[in-house]
């Protein structure tokens, strides 16, 4: 939960005030997770639900519509992106599965998945298109294969605590990435919510 609780802390910063069509790439538990907290930042009207298997990405649809009901499974990747405000891929997947040119203007996508130096989920003309946030520099360099292997090399605009506190300005009309890898301060603020809610238990 903490790492989808981070993502809509980003989308709070980075997308469009307006945000009304949400897609989630990918049916896992990510998604699931995903899910429940991006609808606390934005009133979405309609929810577009991508997955490379469609038996995957249906359960999850019919899983998600009980408790909300305009979400549709999209069997095309370009559906699903091109007509989203937000994204959100949560996928495991090696290559990219998100392509530039199917971006809105304005749109921001957040990229959880492809955590590892030699994976992507996002193409060059995706990374090129977009202001990149990362949660952590340091970590973004090292661990990022949609960064390392994007040509031409990609600058990180800011990590998204200077954005938070101010250190640096988002033009929300631009394209925007946040690539979120994890960071040990999300586990300590999931720890310390655990333990406040233990109250006297402890
Ligand atoms: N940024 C972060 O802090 C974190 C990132 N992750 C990453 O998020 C991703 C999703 O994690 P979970 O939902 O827990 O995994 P999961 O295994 O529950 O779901 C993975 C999803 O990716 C899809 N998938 C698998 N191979 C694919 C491929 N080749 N192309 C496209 N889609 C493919 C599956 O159909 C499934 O929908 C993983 O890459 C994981 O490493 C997970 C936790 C924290
Ligand atoms: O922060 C985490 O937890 C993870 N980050 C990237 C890889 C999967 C777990």
């Amino acid at each position: 939960m903490r790492t989808a609780a981070a993502t809509a802390v980003a989308t709070k910063y980075l997308a469009p005030d307006n945000a009304k069509v949400l897609a989630i790439f990918g049916a896992g538990g990510q998604a699931r997770s995903h899910f429940q907290t991006m609808n606390k930042i934005h009133k979405y009207e309609e929810i577009l639900v991508w997955n490379h298997t469609t038996e995957n990405g249906e359960k999850f649809c019919k899983e998600i519509s009980k408790t909300f009901k305009n979400v549709r499974f999209c069997s095309n990747a370009k559906e699903a992106a091109s007509n989203a405000d937000v994204i959100v891929l949560v996928v495991s997947s090696q290559t990219p599965v998100l392509k530039g040119e199917w971006l809105k203007e304005g749109v921001h996508v957040n990229s959880v998945g492809a955590c590892r130096p030699t994976w992507r989920e996002m193409d060059d003309e995706c990374m090129n298109q977009c202001e990149l946030y990362v949660d952590s520099r340091e970590g973004a360099l090292k661990e990022s294969g949609d960064i390392i292997m994007c040509q031409p090399k990609k600058l990180i605009n800011g990590e998204i605590g200077e954005v938070i506190d101010g250190r640096c300005k988002v033009d929300r009309n631009k394209k925007t990435i946040f690539k979120s890898l994890g960071i040990a301060a999300e586990d300590l603020a999931a720890g310390h919510l655990v333990w406040k809610n233990l109250g006297s238990e402890i």
